[in-house]
């Protein structure tokens, strides 16, 4: 069986050591030959870097570790780049989030004014980071799931239509595994149907081996208690804003019981409770801060003092299994059912052909073939045109260092209420991603 070389950019993540820990789980499914971290902050990439070199000489010395801040090093002889890149780090996503929010206006990582800021310093990142993958390793592929999602892959669509990236999000997978939980079956007993954009979609369908619709009975339960399941799945979705999120599930369905819907339209369909439950002092960012972040480079402290990681390993990111299988896909043409972001070109049928889109794919060793998922209603529609525009729009400012581009593209948002409060949201987000952004004119 072929050994695969990985490198995993953004190696200083927070999702490194899991995502680690899961393909030694998996080496049996995924031989891998080569493990590079590729970060462009030293010292953080070094803390972990530092404990993973412990965990594989432990667990599988015969895979080659390194990490480092050179791209050549980095990216030469590699076969796939599993890219979480986070430009600007916490620091500026907690400016995301606060910057909004003192404008009355929610304030989200990916959603809302927080996600186009986002969006332009990720766009200047992830296009060099394909840049240098295509230029030392040209068979490589990316699987990405670097934020924002949907605007780094309309940036992708527009700016580098060629290259080998699969844009993917874990937030379907996630949720689909809360479903299997409510009907008592694994997740990968589950056939779906969904259509959106990312962070913006809805499930038309869930069957069962058989081929039973289980659509209704999960349904009903969501209308009573949201996506909260009685199992804990992974830790950080135990942060009480994780859990407002699963609950509030139930009041989105409540505006189309037809389909079960994700998460993040809790931030289009009730901004106004978004914003009355936050605190501007106190974001998700620095609950992050002071929890995932602060136990993660801890324990990867805690391995390299005692210079062992037995006894206090890192936590498999289990979940995160379904990066393997997209390598697999690839590697192995298996041929997998996997919601991937795609260009539209007919698979929402309604829909316009240059949206891209998150639908179920067949992937295989020539990438994604996305299906068909037919006519969508004029609710979701609407919710959706309006939305990819805005998407749309900030890759227009950014490639043509757009001001009135990203006005409308933050007037054009359901989450902001006027183009006055655009406008004052703009102005503010300019002054602190002056590091990050093109200037505006
Ligand atoms: N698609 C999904 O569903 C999904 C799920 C989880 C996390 N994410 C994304 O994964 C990313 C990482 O999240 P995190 O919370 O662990 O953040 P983090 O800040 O802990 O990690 C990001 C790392 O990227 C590094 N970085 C920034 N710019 C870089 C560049 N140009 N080249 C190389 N490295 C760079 C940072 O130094 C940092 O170490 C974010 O983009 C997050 O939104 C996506
Ligand atoms: O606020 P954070 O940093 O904890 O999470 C933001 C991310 O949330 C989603 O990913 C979830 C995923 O859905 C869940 O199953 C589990 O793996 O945790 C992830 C991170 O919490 C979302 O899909 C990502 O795009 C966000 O970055
Ligand atoms: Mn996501």
């Amino acid at each position: 069986m072929k050994k695969y070389s990985v490198v995993i950019a953004g190696g200083g993540s927070t999702y490194t050591p899991g995502i680690v820990m899961m393909m030694l789980e998996n080496l049996d499914r995924f031989p891998i030959r080569s493990l590079t971290l590729y970060d462009n902050d030293a010292e953080r990439q070094a803390i972990l870097g530092q404990a993973l070199a412990i965990v594989l000489k432990e667990n599988a010395p015969e895979i080659k570790f390194s990490y480092t801040t050179d791209p050549k090093e980095a990216f030469t002889d590699v076969d796939f780049c599993m890219a979480h890149i986070r430009t600007g780090k916490y620091k500026m996503r907690e400016l995301d989030e606060k910057i909004p929010l003192k404008h009355g206006v929610l304030g989200q990582e990916t959603c809302g004014p927080g996600g186009i800021a986002y969006g332009i310093r990720s766009m200047r990142d992830m296009i060099e980071l394909i840049d240098i993958m295509e230029k030392y390793s040209p068979n490589c592929w990316m699987l990405n799931y670097s934020n924002p999602a949907s605007i780094v892959a309309e940036a992708c669509r527009v700016l580098r239509p060629k290259s080998k990236v699969l844009n993917i999000c874990d937030m379907p997978i996630g949720t689909t595994r809360r479903m299997s939980q409510i009907v008592g079956l694994q997740p990968k007993q589950l056939t779906v149907r969904y259509f959106g954009l990312n962070h913006f979609g809805w499930w038309t369908s869930v069957k069962d081996p058989d081929g039973k619709e289980l659509l209704p009975q999960i349904r009903d339960y969501v209308m009573e208690h949201g996506y909260l399941t009685q199992i804990e799945i992974d830790t950080q979705h135990t942060d009480p804003s994780w859990q407002d999120t699963h609950r509030k599930a139930k009041d989105i369905i409540a505006v189309d019981p037809n389909y079960l819907p994700n998460t993040y339209l809790k931030y289009y369909l009730f901004p106004d409770y978004v914003v009355e439950h936050s605190n501007p002092e106190f974001t998700r960012a620095n609950e992050v801060m002071k929890g995932r972040e602060k136990n993660v480079f801890n324990a990867a402290k805690a391995i390299t003092a005692a210079g062992t990681a037995k006894g206090q390993s890192f936590h498999i990111d289990s979940h995160a299994s379904f990066i393997v299988d997209l390598a697999r896909a690839i590697a192995y043409n298996t041929g997998e059912r996997m919601l991937l972001i795609v260009e539209n070109n007919g698979a929402i049928a309604n829909f316009r052909d240059d949206a891209m889109v998150e639908v179920p794919c067949l992937v295989g060793s020539d990438g994604p073939e996305p299906l068909c998922q037919g006519k969508i209603p004029n609710f979701q529609k609407g919710l959706m045109e309006e939305q990819v525009a805005v998407e749309k729009l900030v890759v227009e400012a950014y490639i043509e260092k757009s001001y009135l581009k990203m006005w409308q593209a933050l007037t054009l948002s359901k989450t902001v209420p006027s183009a006055s409060v655009a406008k004052a949201i703009l102005d503010d987000l300019i002054e602190a991603n002056k590091a990050y952004w093109p200037e505006l004119h």
